[in-house]
């Protein structure tokens, strides 16, 4: 599926800044917030809604109501920063993690820890990582979402490199990919350039890549 960009004023303001050096771990977090709000309301638009009716102080109102209970899927680490907006606007979803890590030296991504909701089965299924570069690491997790039965599966990313886009298309042709940024190219570390550096570090203050 292609790849949707977010195009609004406040997602091309908001990545600016999370982009910049200087930008530290804590408006980092904040930034990473923002940029996933919107991210969520763009992703989630073919969400099925059924029948509701309420009454108002005036009369009955036949409105709609969210369908089925979503799931996340957080890639650890980095995309827990992501996790936040997502219950603050789907206070009921079903939460679940997966662990990957990206080898410095290969780039290629080892699972270290994987729990997933019990009743996947058939469900929406958001998976939440800001970086998707090689896309190894996505494309792994989608995997094993998929064998644990989920239903349609968004990628919510924050930059994403056309390698990694072309990866999950690869991978997952059936999985719709959502970032905020479409960048140029990996280096030969498999970084994102322009990008913004390590995602997790940048998140948690650990130590920057040198
Ligand atoms: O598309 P890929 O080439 O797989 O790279 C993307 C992955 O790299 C980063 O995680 P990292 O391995 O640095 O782990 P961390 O989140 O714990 O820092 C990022 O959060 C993605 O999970
Ligand atoms: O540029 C990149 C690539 C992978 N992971 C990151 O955090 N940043
Ligand atoms: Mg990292």
């Amino acid at each position: 599926m292609p790849i949707t960009v977010l195009d609004h004023p406040l997602a091309a303001h908001y990545l600016t800044l999370l982009r910049d050096k200087s930008t530290e771990p804590a408006k980092f977090r904040t930034l990473t917030k923002k940029l996933t709000l919107l991210l969520i309301v763009e992703a989630t638009r073919g969400l099925t809604t059924v029948p509701a009716t309420v009454e108002t102080p005036m009369e009955a109102y036949s409105g709609r109501k969210l369908g089925g209970g979503l799931i996340a899927v957080p890639i650890l680490r980095a995309g827990l920063g992501m996790l936040d907006p997502l219950l603050e606007l789907f206070p009921d979803v079903s939460v679940g993690y997966i662990g990957l890590e990206r080898d410095h030296a290969t780039a290629v991504a080892a699972s270290y820890y994987a729990k997933l909701p019990p009743k996947i089965g058939g469900r929406t299924t958001l998976v939440l990582d800001p970086m998707l570069a090689t896309g190894g690491s996505a494309s792994n997790a989608i995997a094993r979402i998929k064998e644990a039965g989920a239903g349609p599966i968004l990628m919510l990313s924050i930059v994403a490199a056309p390698e990694g886009v072309a990866r999950l298309n690869e991978d997952h042709p059936d999985v719709a990919v959502f970032s905020a940024g479409l960048d140029r190219e990996l280096n030969d570390r498999k970084y994102i350039l322009p990008g913004l550096g390590d995602f997790g570090d940048r998140l948690y203050g650990t130590e920057p890549i040198d």
